[in-house]
């Protein structure tokens, strides 16, 4: 299955500059030494993980990464200006594969994360290097080193605490955009939300993160509708809220289809705890209301929480439940939050430059 938010990038950093071969001129100086400068180094390419992205769309349009060359030495020992680095900036949660798509080189997973992906080309020695006692007048200098160069996979997988789940319009953006401050599309057709949104939640003091993607269908694991590509958003997440809308006429129904689409893509979705709530309940009355809450349980076997992100019903019990989920599952209570004091992480030891 090919993952949606995916991109194919070609990387080159950039070739070192060449040494330079010179003499000095001065007057009543017949034969000066060498004075030939080093050349520049090659800039790098480098991957770092930034917040307000949360798609790879951008990388289908750019598709080339060069950075820039190292300028040559010259004489008078100046040494050749250093080529700038190059750098891909990516959503938190993308990981980096190699050509074979498979072998990951990095994932980063926190804000602000910067990995070098293609290391520039060393500067040549200039002549005035390889003056010897034997050797006064060297009349060689090294070129420089080439840049690397190869082709990378980005995969996205966003990093959130809570990922919304269900049919086309169960309401997953209205609820995004009732409890945090996210502002996805939304309207009454199905497959509105076409990539995905974060947002944070707030209950009780503790923030968490909240993913909303596309609606799934029957046969979403196949690709019918926009299939089943964003369930890779929500792979990370700690639980799911499966949505199910009062409006369905048949809510067990409705429930087991996207169940079912879960199970068929795999990636542990289904391991995941759920919480599974009837949606939109303040378009049926209390009868309607008892009767299908009653439909929804047996269907999941477990407790079915009602809410309207319209009317605000029952939507702080269902925060907690979620939040109550995510400190179990976390163990220390660590959120998905995006952690504004990281410092930058250079995961690249030996970066003598
Ligand atoms: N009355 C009522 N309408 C709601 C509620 N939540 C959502 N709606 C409406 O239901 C329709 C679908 O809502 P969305 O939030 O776009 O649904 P969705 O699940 O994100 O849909 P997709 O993005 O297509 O998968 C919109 O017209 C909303 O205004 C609710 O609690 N009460
Ligand atoms: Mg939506």
């Amino acid at each position: 299955m090919k993952f949606l938010d995916e991109a194919k990038v070609y990387i080159r950093s950039g070739d070192g500059g060449a040494g330079s071969v010179s003499f000095r001129r001065e007057k009543f100086v017949e034969f000066g030494g060498p004075d030939g400068g080093d050349g520049g180094r090659g800039g790098d390419v480098w991957v770092e993980a930034v917040n307000g992205l949360n798609t790879l769309i951008d990388f289908r349009f750019q598709q080339h990464f060069k950075a820039k060359v190292g300028m040559h030495g010259m004489g008078r020992n100046r040494t050749g200006a250093n080529g700038d680095d190059v750098t891909l900036k990516v959503p938190v949660g993308t990981q980096i594969f190699e050509e074979d798509n498979e072998t990951l080189i990095i994932d980063l997973t926190k804000e602000g994360q910067r990995f070098r992906l293609a290391k520039g080309g060393n500067g040549g020695f200039g002549n005035a290097h390889f003056k010897t006692a034997t050797n006064q007048a060297p009349n060689w200098a090294n070129p420089g080193l080439e840049g690397d160069e190869k082709t990378i996979w980005l995969r996205l997988k966003l990093i959130a605490d809570a990922g919304l789940v269900g049919l086309p319009n169960a309401g997953k953006s209205t609820f995004l955009a009732a409890v945090t401050r996210a502002r996805p599309k939304i309207a009454n057709y199905p497959f509105t939300t076409l990539h995905p949104n974060l947002g944070v939640a707030t209950i009780d003091g503790r923030e968490f993160v909240l993913a909303d993607i596309p609606g799934l269908i029957e046969g979403a694991h196949e690709g019918v509708g926009i299939g089943d590509r964003f369930l890779g958003h929500v792979e990370r997440t700690r639980v799911l809220l499966h949505l199910v809308s009062s409006m369905e006429e048949n809510v067990g129904k409705a429930y087991k289809t996207v169940k079912t689409e879960l199970e068929a893509y795999g990636g542990g979705l289904i391991d995941k705890p759920v919480i599974v709530a009837l949606s939109q309940i303040d378009v049926i009355d209390e009868k309607e209301r008892k009767k299908k809450a009653k439909e929804l349980e047996k269907a999941s076997g477990q407790k079915a929480f009602l809410i309207s992100a319209i009317t605000g019903e029952g939507m702080t019990d269902v925060l907690r439940a979620l939040r109550d989920v995510i400190i179990e599952a976390s163990g220390s209570g660590e959120t998905a939050l995006p952690d504004r004091s990281t410092p930058i992480q250079d995961f690249d030891e030996d970066d003598e430059a």
